[in-house]
């Protein structure tokens, strides 16, 4: 049960300005969207604002930018990409504030859509500074949030507005959050989880947590290379935060007392460059080079994880377990989706996926409507399942 203000409370919208806040930190290669689930799933609340009247200005981050401009961040593309889906324009404004912001909205009719630059491009966003949230709000009249996949995040963009403008949940905000209740509110047990992906120093920490709430922990990707290392295993040259193995050993002995197995890869699949096609093999999670990178999991490893999964309820499961976009290095987790998704169309499993990438992998893999629920949000939906506050959904509940 949600108990925020959802978008049947915001009452007439002809002629005002509503400010949506939507996740677009979609995958991209050669500056095209390769994975468009996240704009599919704001589309509803975008299209429906539009058929009522309102002038659409729409609100987003994209990657990592050190709060300033950087080109290869700009949401340009993501903004046409999202006008071919819609199937209607969308204008676009080189910054989310100021002159050129207050000129693009200006020039809005009813019904308009209008998309602005990358909000991390100021670095006051993520220190949620209320200067700027100010001069973000001036470019609308009520606030609708509908970035379920950065609602862990207490930015300006996510957080901030809701305290200046009257705020609601959008459509998917909404959707998600009921979705996640129906599916793990109350999960039957066995639950095995698995993280893997890249961000590793943004999710380790949530990791001490989960493994109280889960039977198995599966860690893979390159979160997996972080704990191999604190073990003591060489990873060579793979993506691994060595900085982190306090906390990996913190998070194994937690583990060990809440009886929840921590499921380690036993072998990997090691190139020496990052490149498709790239020359691999199979090796032994002990044997590998100084000079190799691990970059995907084994087919031991994948047998392993398949045997955790048949015997799992409820899985639970963020971040690939390898660099899924590079052939060969889908194999793992493509095996891995395609059993999860057979034991989940037999009734034997109940399957929550989530995560930007995640979502593209499953795709990649062809078994995303297979599994029981598929959210786009990775780091937010595991903090959701911690039982941790989302300040962008707190917000909500209290404006
Ligand atoms: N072993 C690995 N080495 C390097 N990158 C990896 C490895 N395993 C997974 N990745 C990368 O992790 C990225 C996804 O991570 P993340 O952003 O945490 O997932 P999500 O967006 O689903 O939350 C993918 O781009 C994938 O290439
Ligand atoms: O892609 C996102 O999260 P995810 O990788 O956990 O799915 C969100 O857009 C949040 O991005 P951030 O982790 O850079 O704050």
């Amino acid at each position: 049960m949600t108990t925020f203000k959802t978008m049947d409370d915001i009452g007439d919208v002809r002629g005002k300005r509503v400010l949506v806040r939507v996740d677009l930190n979609v995958p991209m290669a050669d500056g095209k969207v390769t994975d468009a689930t996240r704009i599919e799933r704001v589309a509803p609340t975008i299209t429906e604002l539009a058929d009522k009247g309102a002038k659409v200005v729409l609100l987003a981050h994209f990657g990592r930018p050190k709060g300033g401009p950087a080109p290869e961040f700009s949401l340009e593309p993501v903004a046409r990409a999202t006008s071919e889906i819609i199937g209607r324009p969308v204008a676009f404004a080189a910054d989310c504030i100021g002159e050129k912001a207050a000129d693009a909205v200006g020039r809005m009719k009813d019904g308009d859509i209008l998309m602005l630059e990358n909000t991390r491009f100021h670095k006051e966003e993520e220190k949620n500074e209320r200067t700027f949230t100010e001069a973000l709000a001036k470019s609308g009249d009520l606030f609708v949030n509908d970035a379920f996949s950065a609602a862990h995040r207490a930015h300006a963009s996510t957080e901030g507005l809701a305290h200046i403008l009257p705020a609601y949940a959008g459509r998917t905000m909404q959707a998600e959050l009921e979705a996640l209740e129906a599916g793990l509110g109350n999960p039957k047990r066995p639950v095995v989880a698995i993280v893997g992906g890249a961000k590793v120093s943004t999710k380790i920490d949530l990791l001490l947590n989960l493994v109280k709430k889960v039977d198995a922990l599966v860690i893979g990707g390159g979160m997996a290379n972080t704990f191999l290392a604190a073990r003591g295993t060489s990873v060579g040259k793979s993506l691994c935060e060595h900085d982190l193995a306090e906390t990996a050993k913190h998070i194994m002995i937690e583990a060990a007392t809440a009886s929840c197995a921590i499921v380690l890869p036993v072998d990997g699949v090691v190139a020496k460059e990052f490149k498709a096609g790239a020359a691999n093999e199979v090796v032994a999670i002990e044997a590998v080079a100084a000079d190799g990178m691990i970059l995907d999991a084994g087919p031991k490893t994948v047998e392993k994880i398949n045997e955790w999964i048949g015997r799992a309820a409820t899985l639970v499961w963020n971040g690939p377990l390898g660099a899924f976009e590079i052939a060969p290095f889908d194999a793992a987790t493509v095996a891995v989706a395609k059993f999860a998704a057979a034991q989940t169309k037999a009734s034997k499993l109940v399957s929550v996926a989530g995560g930007g990438d995640t979502v593209a992998a499953l795709n990649h893999a062809g078994v995303a409507d297979d599994f029981t629920y598929v959210s786009t949000a990775g780091g937010a939906f595991l903090e959701w399942m911690e039982g941790k506050a989302l300040p962008g959904v707190d917000v909500l509940r209290t404006a």
